[in-house]
C-alpha cells in the first residue's frame, strides 16, 4: 500500500480548543497558528512534523495511528488539511475539507462514515426535518453514531440550504474544497403534492465552491427507451413527478454552468435504488412516517411495526409480475462517492459528468422480499394491489462507465442488502427515537 503524505500548502487556518494547561491557540491570521502567548509557530513546520509522526505510527500499528489521530481531533478542533487520504492519496498538498449537505439523512450519514475513514475533515449540515434529533442545537442521531462508528468528529451546523445567508457563514467560516449535495426531499408521491417545496429544496446554491458531487437519481431517464440504462440514455424525457425533475433540473444547471465557466466541475451520481445499512447496524435508513420505498417497508413488516407489505402492480412485463429494480448496498453507493471525489481533485477533470451507481443487476419485488425472508427468519406478508402511478415495470443501470472512470464497482450482493437491513431494523425497532 501507498502512503502519501500532505505537503500542508493550504493550511492557512487552524482554530484550537481551550485544553486545559496547554497553550491556547486562537488562529486568524494565515499561515501563522498564534498562541495565546503571541507566539507564532509556522503551520507548515508543525504539520510536517505531525504528519511525519503520523507516517512513521501508521507503519507500527494501524489502531495507534487512529488512536494519534483521535488526540490530535481532540487538541485542533478544526485542521482545515488533514492527512492525505490512505486510500484516495488525493489529498496531498489540498485543502480537503467536505461539505456535506444533508448529512444526517440516510446517504449522508452513511457517506460521512466513509469519507472520516478515507481521513477526509467533514463539514456537515442539515435542517434536521428528515433525521431524528433531541435537540435542534445538537448533531442528529445519525451523525452523533457516525461518530462513535469511526471516533472521529464531525463538524455539524443545524442550517436549511435555502437559507443563503447562513449557508454564507459556514462557506466563510471553513476552506471547503468540494460539496457533496445530498439535501433534497425525495419522495416522489409527496412531490407531486407540494410541488413549490421540491423545487425551492432540490435546487442547489452554489456560494463559491466550484466543486461539486450531487446526489442525482436513476429517475431522471424517465420511462427507459432500452436496458440496461447508460449514461448516454436521454434524460428528462418522461419525468413525470417534480421529484423527478428536480434531479434533471440541477444537472442541466450544472451542465450550463461548467460550459460557462471552465473552472465548474460538477459530478453527478445517478443512483439507482439505495437499500442496506451500516454493517455495525447502528446507523440505517430511518423514513418519517410510512415508508414510501420498498426496503423499509419490508423491514417494518418483518419488525412487526406494519401488517403486511402492499405490492404495487403484479401484471409487468417482469420474470413475475412486479416491478424490477437495481437495488445498491448504501456502503457500496457511499464508496462511489469516495471514488467520486479523487476524480474530481483531479487536475485533469473538467466539466460536468454524470456516472451510474447501480448493480446492473434487477431483482422483482417479490424477489427481495423472498431475500429478506432468508435473510431475517420472518416471513413477511403481502398482498398484491393495484399498481402504484408513475412506477415503471424495470429499471436497471449500466454501471460500466464507474468502473472505467472511477474505478467503481458495487460489491455487495442482495443477501447482505437485507442481513444488513435486518441487523438495524431488529436493533433499532423505532429507528434513532
Ligand atoms: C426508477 C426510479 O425513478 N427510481 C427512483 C425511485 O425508486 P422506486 O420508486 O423504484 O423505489 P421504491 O423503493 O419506492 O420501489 C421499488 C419497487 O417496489 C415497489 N413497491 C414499493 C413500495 C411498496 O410499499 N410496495 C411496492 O411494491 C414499487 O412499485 C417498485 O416496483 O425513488 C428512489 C428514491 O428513494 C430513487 O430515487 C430511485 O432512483
Amino acid at each position: 500500500m501507498k502512503i502519501l503524505l500532505n505537503s500542508c500548502e493550504n493550511v492557512d487556518t487552524v482554530i484550537a480548543r481551550e485544553c486545559g494547561p496547554r497553550i491556547r491557540t486562537s488562529c486568524k491570521s494565515s499561515n501563522y497558528l498564534t498562541t495565546r502567548a503571541d507566539k507564532k509557530i509556522d503551520n507548515h513546520a508543525l504539520f510536517s512534523i505531525h504528519n511525519y509522526i503520523y507516517y512513521c505510527v501508521y507503519l507500527l500499528c494501524d489502531h495507534t495511528a487512529r488512536l494519534f489521530d483521535k488526540v490530535r481531533w481532540w487538541f485542533f478542533e478544526e485542521i482545515e488539511s488533514p492527512m492525505s487520504c490512505k486510500s484516495c492519496k488525493c489529498a496531498v498538498g489540498k485543502s480537503n475539507v467536505i461539505l456535506v449537505t444533508g448529512g444526517g439523512g440516510y446517504v449522508g450519514s452513511h457517506t460521512v462514515v466513509e469519507l472520516l475513514n478515507a481521513n477526509y475533515s467533514v463539514i456537515a449540515i442539515d435542517n434536521l426535518s428528515n433525521c431524528f434529533s433531541s435537540d435542534k442545537h445538537e448533531k442528529p442521531e445519525s451523525l452523533k453514531r457516525v461518530e462513535k462508528i469511526t471516533s472521529k468528529n464531525i463538524i455539524f451546523y443545524n442550517v436549511d440550504i435555502r437559507n443563503s445567508s447562513d449557508l454564507d457563514k459556514v462557506f466563510k467560516k471553513h476552506k471547503i474544497s468540494t460539496v457533496i449535495h445530498f439535501a433534497a426531499l425525495k419522495s416522489v408521491g409527496e412531490s407531486t403534492q407540494k410541488p413549490l417545496a421540491y423545487y425551492e429544496n432540490n435546487v442547489m446554491h452554489a456560494n463559491g465552491v466550484k466543486s461539486l458531487v450531487y446526489s442525482s437519481s436513476a429517475t431522471v431517464y424517465g420511462i427507459p427507451q432500452f436496458l440496461p440504462l447508460t449514461e448516454s440514455h436521454p434524460t428528462g424525457q418522461g419525468c413525470t413527478n417534480p421529484y423527478g425533475k428536480t434531479k434533471y433540473f440541477v444537472e442541466e444547471i450544472g451542465k450550463d454552468l461548467c460550459t460557462a465557466y471552465p473552472d465548474w466541475k460538477l459530478i453527478s451520481l445517478r443512483y439507482f435504488n439505495p437499500v442496506g445499512a451500516h454493517p455495525s447496524g447502528i446507523i440505517g435508513e430511518d423514513p418519517s412516517g410510512i415508508p414510501n420505498n420498498l426496503m423499509p417497508y419490508i423491514s417494518q413488516v418483518a419488525v412487526g411495526r406494519r401488517d403486511f407489505l402492499r405490492v404495487f402492480g403484479s401484471d409487468y412485463d417482469t420474470v413475475d409480475g412486479t416491478g424490477v429494480r437495481d437495488y445498491i448496498h448504501i456502503i457500496d453507493l457511499a464508496v462511489g462517492h469516495l471514488r467520486a471525489l479523487e476524480k474530481i481533485s483531479k487536475p485533469t477533470f473538467t466539466g460536468f459528468q454524470p456516472y451510474n451507481l447501480g448493480t446492473g443487476r434487477g431483482y422483482s419485488v417479490l424477489e427481495v422480499v423472498k431475500a429478506f425472508e432468508k435473510a431475517s427468519g420472518k416471513k413477511i406478508e403481502y398482498k398484491l394491489v393495484e399498481r402504484r402511478p408513475g412506477d415503471i415495470a424495470t429499471c436497471y443501470s449500466d454501471a460500466s462507465f464507474a468502473k472505467e472512470e472511477l474505478n467503481w464497482v458495487a460489491e455487495k450482493d442482495i443477501d447482505e442488502m437485507c442481513k444488513d437491513t435486518w441487523k438495524w431494523q431488529s436493533n433499532n425497532p423505532n429507528g434513532f427515537s
